[in-house]
C-alpha cells in the first residue's frame, strides 16, 4: 500500500532545507534579538520568518492540516494536539546558539496523526545534516541509516543534557544536583549541543548514549522522538515512566536499561504543561 504520509514527509524535508538556507544566510548578518518569557528565552525575526514560511507552505499544500509552532504559540495560538494531522514546528531549535553563532542550529518538523507521531525531520543546517525518520521505516542522516549505540554500561556512557532556560535558584539547584549525581556515577562525560533536537539526533547516531531535559517543549522533541525510536532508541519520562509529549520532560536513551539507570539520578520537577490552559 502506498504510504499515505510520504508526500507530507517529502514536503517537510524540502521545507527544512529551504528554511535551513534562510537560517544560514541570516547567520552572516547582524541578528536583532528579542526576549520572550525571560532574558534567556530569546527570539529573532528569523525564527518568526521561518515559522511563517513553513506554515504558509504547508497550508497551501495541505489546507486541512493543523499546526503547533513555537512562535505561533508565543503569539497566543493554542498548543493542543488533536486527532487531526498536525505539524509540530520549531523554526529554529537552538536560538541561543543562533544568536551567538554557536554552530548547532536546527529546523525541527514533526508530524502527528491521531496523536501518533508519523515522521520527524531535523535539519542541522550549519553542519548540513538532514535527519529523517518515518514511523516503521528507520532513521537516516543524509540518507545513511542511523543506529543508537549498543553501550550497556552506564559508566562507559556519555549523557547529553542542558542547563535549560528556567533560572530560578531552586530549579537551577535541582538541575545541577541531577548533573552532579550523573557525573559521580561516574559516566564518561556530560555534553550538550544547545538544541534538544540535535541532542536527540546524537542519541540516534550513537555518539551519546542518552539525553534528558526538563523544561523543553513539544516542538523541541516531537520530530527527533521519531528519529530516536526509529534508530532503535527508547523514549521515556525523566522518572522512567511513559513519555508525555506535553509534559515538558524527556529522556531519550540507547536502551531502556541506560534510560532507567539515568532516571534514578534525576531530580524531577514539573514545569507548566504545554497544553495547560492560559492563565486567566
Ligand atoms: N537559554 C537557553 N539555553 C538553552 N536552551 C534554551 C534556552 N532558551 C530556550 N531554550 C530551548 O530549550 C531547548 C533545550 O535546551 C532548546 O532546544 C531551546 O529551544 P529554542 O532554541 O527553540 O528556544
Ligand atoms: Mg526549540
Ligand atoms: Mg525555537
Amino acid at each position: 500500500m502506498a504510504d499515505l504520509w510520504q508526500n507530507a514527509m517529502d514536503h517537510a524535508v524540502a521545507l527544512a532545507r529551504t528554511a535551513g538556507a534562510v537560517v544560514r544566510e541570516a547567520l552572516q548578518d547582524e541578528r536583532k534579538v528579542m526576549m520572550k518569557s525571560s532574558s534567556v528565552d530569546l527570539v529573532t525575526q528569523t525564527d518568526q520568518k521561518v515559522e511563517q514560511l513553513i506554515i504558509q507552505s504547508v497550508k497551501d499544500k495541505f489546507p486541512t492540516h493543523r499546526f503547533i509552532g513555537e512562535e505561533s504559540v508565543a503569539a497566543g495560538e493554542a498548543c493542543v494536539l488533536t486527532d487531526s494531522p498536525t505539524w509540530i514546528i520549531d523554526p529554529i531549535d537552538g536560538t541561543t546558539n543562533f544568536v551567538h553563532g554557536y554552530p548547532f542550529v536546527a529546523i525541527s518538523i514533526g508530524f502527528a496523526v491521531n496523536k501518533q507521531l508519523e515522521f520527524g525531520v531535523v535539519y542541522s543546517c550549519v553542519e548540513d545534516k538532514m535527519f529523517t525518520a518515518r514511523r516503521g521505516k528507520g532513521a537516516f542522516c543524509n540518507g545513511r541509516p542511523l543506529q543508537v549505540s549498543d553501550q550497556k554500561e552506564i559508566s562507559q556512557s556519555i549523557v547529553a543534557t542542558e542547563f535549560g532556560s528556567i533560572r530560578d535558584p531552586e530549579t537551577v539547584d535541582k538541575v545541577l544536583s541531577s548533573m552532579r549525581k550523573i557525573l559521580c556515577i561516574p559516566v564518561h562525560g556530560i555534553r550538550g549541543a544547545g538544541t534538544a533536537a540535535v541532542n536527540m539526533c546524537h542519541v540516534a547516531c550513537g555518539c551519546v548514549d542518552a539525553y534528558y531535559e526538563i523544561g523543553i517543549h513539544v516542538w523541541d522533541v516531537a520530530a527527533a522522538a521519531v528519529i530516536v525510536s526509529e534508530a532503535g532508541g527508547v523514549l521515556m519520562d525523566v522518572t522512567g515512566g511513559q513519555l508525555d509529549l506535553m509534559s515538558r520532560r524527556v529522556l531519550a536513551a540507547s536502551s531502556r536499561s541506560i534510560g532507567e539507570r539515568i532516571s534514578r539520578e534525576i531530580e524531577a520537577f514539573a514545569p507548566v504543561r504545554d497544553d495547560a490552559p492560559p492563565p486567566q
